[in-house]
C-alpha cells in the first residue's frame, strides 16, 4: 500500500507536485498517468525516498520508505533511468544486488525465471536489448520479493511481445496480492494494463478513478465486437443505456458497456468473439480532453519533436 498525505515537491520557484494525496491499493495494478512533465517521476522519487517532500508526507506499507529496515522487501522498483553496469552479465548484475542486501543466490535465479531471462543471463548487459534491460530491470525490483513494486514508464520503447509481457507479469503480481504503481503517459497502454487509474496534470490530482469508470465516462467510448453470432449478440446486449451500432454483419459497435462486461455476457451465452476491442482513440481524446489545461508544453503546431519536455523549454 503507498499513501501519500498532501505530498508537494518545489524545485526553486517551480512547483513539480502540489498537494497530491492518493492511496495506491494492494490487489491491483494502478496506473500513474498524466502528460509530459506532470509530476509522475517525482512522485516516484519521493515514494522511494530517492527525493524529500517540501511539505507533506508519503508512505509504503506505513511507513516512509527510509524508515523501512530492508526496504528491498517492501518496494521494488524500476526507474526510468537505470544506471546498469554494462560490463557485468545479467546474472552478476543481480547477484551482486542480492549481496549487498542479504538476498541468497536462489532468489537471483527465481527471477531470471519469472522474467524469462535464463538464456541470456550469462551474457553482457551491454548488448540487451532495449525489452531484455527492461527485463531486467524488472527483475532487479523483484530481488526482494516486495509486497509493494514501483515500475516509471515500464512499457516504453518495447515491441509488442514485450508489452504483452509485462502487462500479464504486473497483473500475476497483483493478483497475488502485491501494490503495484506504474507510470505512462498513455491512456490506451493504462487502460489495457491497469484496474485503477490517478491521473495527475501540473502537479495535481485530476482524477483517481477506477478504469472502467474512466472508459464509461469517456466521451464516445465505445467497444467494437466481432463476431460471427452478431444478431443474437445484439439482443442480449440490448438494455437502457446501450447503444449498438453496426457496419458490417459480423461488427457491432457498442456504447455503454464495457469490454469486460460484454466478454462476459458473450461468454455466458457460449458466443464466440473474434475481437472485443475498446476504442482506444477515444480514450486518448477522453485523457487528452481531462489534462488539456495541464499539459505543461504544448505541441508547436509544425514540429511535434520539439513538443518533449525539456527540448521545448
Ligand atoms: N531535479 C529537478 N530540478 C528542477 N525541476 C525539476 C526536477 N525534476 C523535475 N523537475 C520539473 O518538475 C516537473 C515534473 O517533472 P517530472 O519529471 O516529475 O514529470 P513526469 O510526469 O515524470 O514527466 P515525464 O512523463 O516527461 O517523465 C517538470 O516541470 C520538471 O521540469
Amino acid at each position: 500500500m503507498i499513501e501519500a498525505h498532501a505530498l508537494s515537491k518545489r524545485y526553486g520557484e517551480r512547483a513539480a507536485v502540489t498537494d497530491l494525496s492518493f492511496t495506491v491499493r494492494p490487489g491491483v495494478v494502478t496506473g500513474f498517468l498524466g502528460p509530459n512533465g506532470a509530476g509522475k517521476s517525482t512522485t516516484m522519487r519521493m515514494i522511494l525516498g530517492l527525493d524529500a517532500p517540501t511539505s507533506g508526507s508519503v508512505t509504503v506499507n506505513g511507513k516512509a520508505y527510509a524508515r523501512h529496515r530492508a526496504p528491498l522487501h517492501e518496494v521494488g522498483a524500476m526507474l526510468e533511468a537505470r544506471a546498469i553496469h554494462t560490463g557485468r552479465t545479467a546474472y552478476n548484475h543481480l547477484l551482486a544486488l542480492a549481496a549487498t542486501t542479504g538476498i541468497p543466490q536462489r532468489r537471483v535465479d527465481e527471477v531470471i525465471e519469472i522474467v524469462g531471462l535464463r538464456e541470456a543471463a550469462r551474457k553482457r548487459v551491454g548488448g540487451f536489448s532495449l525489452g531484455m534491460g527492461q527485463r531486467l530491470g524488472i527483475a532487479s525490483a523483484l530481488l526482494g520479493d516486495p509486497a509493494t513494486l514501483v515500475l516509471d514508464e515500464p512499457v516504453n520503447g518495447l515491441d509488442p511481445e514485450g508489452i504483452l509481457w509485462i502487462r500479464n507479469l504486473l497483473k500475476d503480481l497483483a493478483a497475488q496480492g502485491r501494490t503495484v504503481l506504474l507510470s505512462s503517459h498513455l491512456m490506451s497502454e493504462m487502460s489495457l494494463t491497469a484496474e485503477h487509474l490517478i491521473v495527475i496534470g501540473r502537479g495535481r490530482l485530476i482524477a483517481d478513478t477506477s478504469v472502467a469508470e474512466f472508459v464509461r465516462g469517456a466521451a464516445g467510448g465505445s467497444v467494437r465486437v466481432r463476431t460471427e453470432e452478431a444478431d443474437r449478440l445484439r439482443t442480449l446486449l440490448a438494455g437502457p443505456d446501450v447503444s449498438v451500432a453496426s457496419a458490417e454483419r459480423s461488427v457491432l459497435e457498442v456504447s455503454g458497456l464495457t469490454s469486460d462486461r460484454i466478454g462476459r455476457i458473450a461468454a455466458d451465452a457460449g458466443i464466440a468473439l473474434a475481437e472485443l476491442t475498446p476504442q482506444l482513440a477515444s480514450l486518448e481524446e477522453a485523457f487528452m480532453e481531462l489534462t488539456r489545461d495541464a499539459v505543461e508544453f504544448q505541441a508547436p503546431a509544425r514540429e511535434p519533436a520539439l513538443a518533449k519536455e525539456g527540448q521545448a523549454a
